[in-house]
């Protein structure tokens, strides 16, 4: 496994008030424009579209909520009206996990945040994909940015998280994302290409996999990437995925775009053509505005 730097907590977390503090600041610089597709790619992805690859939002929950919160947001979700033609899914803290299975409509599917490497043991604090199965938990986010850069995940360790949980059946969130340093330095489609290679390396069944890309500037900052960022992000992993999975798997795959998702800059987003879906944060903790993203797939529809 990674070794996990030694200063962990204090020095990430300041490290990460700084990037959100830089964040705030700075606008960020978009990188270099990559050829963007071809009219046959874009044939391809109406037709992919149409097919398996239903628009898709997850609402990642974080470290956030108590018995009572997550009671009263699981029943405000139970009662939203939502598209049907989304595949929605909610990851609460593992300790609600049960809480939500047994009262969340079967609507919406749950997800962890976060998987053991490997089959289940002595290993204080980690939860097995085998245990998540077990209580009927569909979906796992890896890679999300706050795992890579406040825990310390490096690629290898997620690469192995990923492996084992798709194996053992569990779907797969796999989070990619460029720091603002990053994106300055006009390393934004190299990052963003390193992570997928070590998703890539685990992954046999693409079928069961999701890609979330999420700048790391953009999440929990209210500052989000412009739909022509998202976008250009976008079409360059899928044009990755062709390059280096093949085209079935780049046309049929989702990608979704994360990072400061809000009722309000959501249709906007969802207009682009390779943004097939959110992975939203702070905004998923509101069941009316979770339910708003939810349903700008129409914004979708109308573009296509
Ligand atoms: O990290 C995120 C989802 O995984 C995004 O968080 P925010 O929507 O709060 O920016």
């Amino acid at each position: 496994m990674a070794a996990a730097p030694s200063s962990l907590a204090s020095s990430h977390l300041s490290r990460l008030a700084d990037l959100r503090r830089a964040a705030a600041v700075a606008t960020p610089a978009v990188p270099q424009q990559l050829r963007i597709g071809c009219s046959r790619r874009r044939a391809q992805r109406v037709v992919a579209m149409a097919g398996s690859g239903k628009f898709f939002v997850g609402g990642n929950w974080k470290c956030n909520g108590t018995k009572d919160s997550i009671s009263k947001l699981v029943s405000e979700l139970n009662a939203a009206t939502l598209e049907t033609d989304v595949d929605v899914v909610v990851a609460p803290p593992f300790i609600y996990i049960d809480q939500v299975k047994n009262s969340l409509t079967g609507r919406i599917e749950v997800s962890a945040q976060n998987v053991w490497i490997g089959k289940g043991g002595a290993y204080t604090g980690e939860i097995s994909a085998e245990q998540l199965v077990d209580i009927g938990v569909q979906w796992v986010i890896l890679g999300h940015s706050e795992r890579r850069h406040i825990i310390g995940e490096d690629d290898e360790f997620i690469g192995k998280k990923a492996a084992y949980a798709l194996s053992q059946n569990v779907k797969l969130i796999a989070c990619i994302g460029e720091l603002l340093e990053e994106r300055e330095a006009g390393k934004t489609f190299d990052v963003c290409f390193t992570q997928m290679k070590a998703f890539a390396d685990s992954i046999s069944n693409w079928a069961d996999v999701v890609i979330a890309y999420e700048p790391v500037w953009a999440i929990g900052t209210g500052k989000v990437a412009t739909p022509e960022q998202a976008q250009e992000v976008h079409a360059a992993v899928r044009d990755w995925l062709k390059t280096n999975v093949s085209p079935e798997v780049a046309s049929s795959t989702r990608i979704i775009y994360g990072g400061s998702v809000n009722a309000a800059n959501c249709a906007e987003l969802a207009k682009k053509e390779d943004i097939d879906g959110f992975l939203v944060g702070g905004a998923s903790l509101k069941a009316p505005d979770f339910a708003t993203i939810v349903n700008s797939v129409t914004a979708k529809k109308v573009t296509a």
